[in-house]
């Protein structure tokens, strides 16, 4: 049997005009994972209203970060896919859930290379219906479909293991090096609450309240609220943060229905008029930086602490291609490929 890796990440436009947006988006948000309603009011609510207006606000957004080599969620998981291939003795491929780089033709390269055996690696700390869970389910269709002889193994969600903390820690403290910082915010991309209560796996656990992500249960190796907390709390202690100095919110928030709280922008807002002069904040949903990291959050949250009166705003880059980051994947990759 000979092994092979697949990585797979969100995805991105195949450019910042309107049209290449309104493709991407029209994949992405018709994702019955992602905007998990009945596929008629689905098929209304994406076509009918959201392609309408935001694939122009969205081109204007993605033009403000895209890179001379294209996107930067791409350019940088390309860097790792190599980085990482440099550190493996199979082949490495690259795909993304939504866009051109699709999983059907990752898993075809690797199949031409002669490859029987995939480990399907989601660029996904936590796990969410959203995310990793769309990735496992697309690629089980594929290879059922297309390529019926392949053995598909998922690496699950990472964000406790102690060795990503440590990573992920060290790399925090490096940009926070020489940083006025008195507040600490981890910042992760946002879902409706009623993917959490979805993905609950004993259907009774998840109340979205102060205490149930703080409760041990099996509902967690399932749910993306409480693996968001858990590395803040264990960043936190791998860092030495006093406890008040540092916290948790959710971004990117679509639509009208409830989404994970508190929301990022609200307490950048709320911490600029409470005073608070300088404050960092990180991303830890993303592996690599993209639009929802160099835009909302590098420009418009720092735009918001500035009108609040706040002073210091610095944002810390995800892992990208940090060479301890990349040692990683390689170790577990390796770990997978001996077991
Ligand atoms: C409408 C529902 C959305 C859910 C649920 C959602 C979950 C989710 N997304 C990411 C990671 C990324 N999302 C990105 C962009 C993005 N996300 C949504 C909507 C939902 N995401 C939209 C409409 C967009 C496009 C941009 C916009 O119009 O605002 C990106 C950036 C991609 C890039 O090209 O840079 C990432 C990454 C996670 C991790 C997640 C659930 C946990
Ligand atoms: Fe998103
Ligand atoms: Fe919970």
């Amino acid at each position: 049997m000979k092994k092979g890796i697949l990585l797979v990440n969100l995805g991105s436009p195949d450019s910042p005009t309107p049209k290449d947006v309104k493709k991407y988006l029209g994949e992405f948000l018709m994702d019955e994972r992602v905007i998990d309603i009945p596929t008629i009011a689905r098929a209304a609510l994406v076509k009918g209203i959201i392609l309408k207006t935001r694939p122009k606000q969205s081109a204007a957004a993605y033009k403000k970060i895209w890179w001379d080599e294209g996107s930067p969620l791409i350019v940088i998981s390309e860097r790792v896919q190599n980085k990482v291939q440099n550190q493996v003795e199979f082949p490495v491929a690259l795909a993304m859930r939504y866009g051109s780089m699709t999983i059907k033709k990752g898993l075809q390269e690797l199949v031409d290379k002669g490859v029987s055996e995939v480990l399907l690696f989601p660029l996904y700390p936590q796990f969410a219906m959203a995310t990793t869970e769309t990735i496992t389910v697309l690629a089980e269709d594929i290879r059922k479909e297309f390529f019926p002889n392949l053995k598909i193994e998922s690496f699950p969600a990472f964000y406790n293991r102690e060795d990503y903390i440590e990573v992920l820690a060290n790399s925090m403290k490096k940009h926070l090096e020489g940083k006025k910082f008195d507040h600490l915010l981890f910042s992760y991309h946002g879902v409706p609450e009623r993917h959490i209560r979805k993905s609950d796996i004993t259907k009774s656990h998840c109340k979205i309240d102060g205490s149930c992500c703080k409760t041990a249960s099996k509902a967690h190796e399932f749910c993306y609220r409480h693996q968001c907390f858990e590395v803040t709390r264990l960043v936190g202690e791998k860092l030495g943060l006093a406890e008040g100095t540092f916290s948790t919110s959710f971004q990117s928030r679509l639509g009208f229905d409830p989404w994970l709280q508190p929301y990022t922008d609200r307490t950048i807002e709320r911490f600029g008029k409470e005073g608070l002069k300088n404050m960092a904040i990180a991303t830890p949903a993303f592996v690599s930086d993209c639009l929802e990291t160099l835009e909302e959050i590098a420009m418009e949250g720092e735009e918001i602490f500035h009108e609040m009166g706040g002073e210091n705003f610095t944002t810390i880059p995800c892992l990208n291609d940090d060479q301890e980051w990349v040692d990683l994947l390689a170790k577990w990759i390796n770990n997978w490929a001996k077991a």
